[in-house]
């Protein structure tokens, strides 16, 4: 057995999202968000579920607090429901919305546990939404109000703040695929979109530093490592392309002020151009203080022509597979943190995302849940392989405290250290609740 270390400093934590856990969509004041819209249309959610109870942690947010304290992480990475401040998505102020997430940072201060603040995770207000939602400039301004609310009420209290949470799930996922809210499904609109949401990210970031706050902002984007099939130049093109789509496409803007010249001429040429206004790229290219990486997993693909927009197909090489279909790959992980710190300079990262998807059940009071540590324990060792490697790796917070809405797979997928019964609403901690707390409070694990 091998025991691999984290300094002191390394900081650990856990992720959630609201509209993932909170319910009480229609209690304190909160408007309708695009998720609740979705949710509720048929046959857009794997068994009709929808998020209007989840996990009630609207409810039972302290019993969730004291169970971060058992584990003794140093972060809580959490959402604010955009909806529940501005239910119209601007102009009128819900206090009661403001108060709910007072009452949330307070219990996690007065417990020592550092609020992680996620502004956008998915649930834009449907009012938004009626207006052309992240098509229209006006959401981006509308995002920038709401940003600045937040920093201003929230001064001294939270001093770690995320703009947008996936920015490819929310433009291409959402607005081209189709598979999340809204639910539309052409790449020109969905091209837009991502230029939006950088706009809104970087114009964030300058109000906060305008406002002087104190604290750090940054953003979430998820990645991927894409392994080439054969040396091929079309193979080798392909998985660049793959990489490019989820990964260039959203940090060459932030940290090189211009899209990728390849993902570009790539989208043109299915007639997704950008509309690039005078002064958009100074503003999406404001230095942010880290970023927030989401991972999952990794695939081996190849060029094929017949294979989608992207002509990128992903080939079976028989890794293990997470019970959402996802393949486990740590090496994966060690590669594309690599890669990310030798494109764009060390910046800072937090893991602000990774985790396995295991369905397994209470049995006799616990969760063995053994997968689930097998895979923590690989990836939170690529983490220590990175460090080791230069990057500039500051924490690692696991996707998730709880089980929860899973987007279009509904309750069906359980992400959780911590096992949500939806009928009781009760929680069972899992073998892995356990595994984690031990790494935190150790700062080394055994491989
Ligand atoms: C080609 C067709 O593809 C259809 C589905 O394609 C995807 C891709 C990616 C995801 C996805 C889900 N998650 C986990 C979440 N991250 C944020 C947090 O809220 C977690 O719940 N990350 N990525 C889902 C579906």
């Amino acid at each position: 057995m091998a025991i691999i270390e984290f300094g002191e400093d390394f900081r650990w934590g856990v992720a959630t999202a609201a509209y993932q856990i909170e319910g009480g969509v229609t209690e304190g004041g909160r408007g309708p968000s695009i998720w609740d819209t979705f949710s509720h249309t048929p046959g857009k959610v794997l068994n009709g579920d929808n998020g209007d109870v989840a996990c009630d942690s609207y409810h039972r947010f302290e019993e969730d607090i004291q169970l971060m304290k058992e584990l003794g992480v140093d972060v809580y990475r959490f959402s604010v429901s955009w909806p529940r401040i501005f239910p119209n998505g601007k102009g009128e102020v819900n206090r009661e919305g403001l108060d709910y997430y007072h009452r949330l940072v307070d219990e996690l201060l007065a417990n020592g546990i550092e609020p992680m603040c996620t502004l956008y995770h998915w649930d834009l207000p449907q009012a938004l939404q009626d207006i052309g939602g992240w098509d229209n400039r006006e959401t981006v301004e509308a995002f920038v109000a709401y940003a600045e609310l937040m920093f201003q009420e929230f001064s001294g209290k939270i001093h770690s703040w995320l703009t947008i949470n996936e920015p490819w799930c929310v433009s291409f996922l959402s607005n081209y695929i189709g598979a999340h809210a809204p639910g539309n499904q052409d790449l020109g609109l969905a091209v837009t979109i991502s230029h939006h949401l950088l706009l809104a990210h970087g114009k964030a970031v300058a109000k906060f530093r305008e406002m002087k706050t104190g604290g750090k902002i940054g953003f979430a984007p998820n990645v991927t490592w894409l392994e080439a099939y054969s040396n091929s130049g079309e193979d080798m093109d392909a998985c660049r392309r793959g990489m490019g789509w989820m990964i260039d496409w959203f940090l060459d803007p932030v940290f090189k002020g211009k899209y990728p010249e390849f993902m570009v001429e790539w989208f043109a040429d299915r007639e997704a151009t950008l509309a690039i206004e005078e002064g958009d790229m100074e503003w999406i290219q404001q230095p942010v203080d880290f970023i927030g990486i989401n991972y999952y997993e990794s695939n081996v693909a190849r060029h094929n022509k017949n294979s989608g927009m992207l002509q990128v197909e992903g080939i079976d090489m028989g890794y293990k597979k997470t019970d959402i279909g996802w393949y486990i790959n740590a090496e994966g992980f060690y590669k594309v943190l690599t890669f990310i710190a030798d494109k764009y300079g060390n910046i800072p990262i937090y893991i602000t995302e990774n985790g396995i998807c295991i369905n397994d059940d209470v049995e006799k009071g616990t969760v063995d849940d053994q997968r689930r540590v097998d895979y923590l324990k690989a990836h939170v060792t690529a983490v220590a392989r990175s460090i080791k490697s230069g990057v500039n790796l500051k924490g690692y917070i696991t996707w998730s405290l709880l089980d929860n809405f899973e987007w279009a797979e509904g309750y069906s997928k359980r992400f959780g250290l911590v096992h949500v019964n939806y009928r009781t609403l009760e929680r069972t901690k899992k073998e892995s609740f356990y595994w984690y707390q031990k790494l935190v409070n150790n700062h080394w694990l055994e491989v």
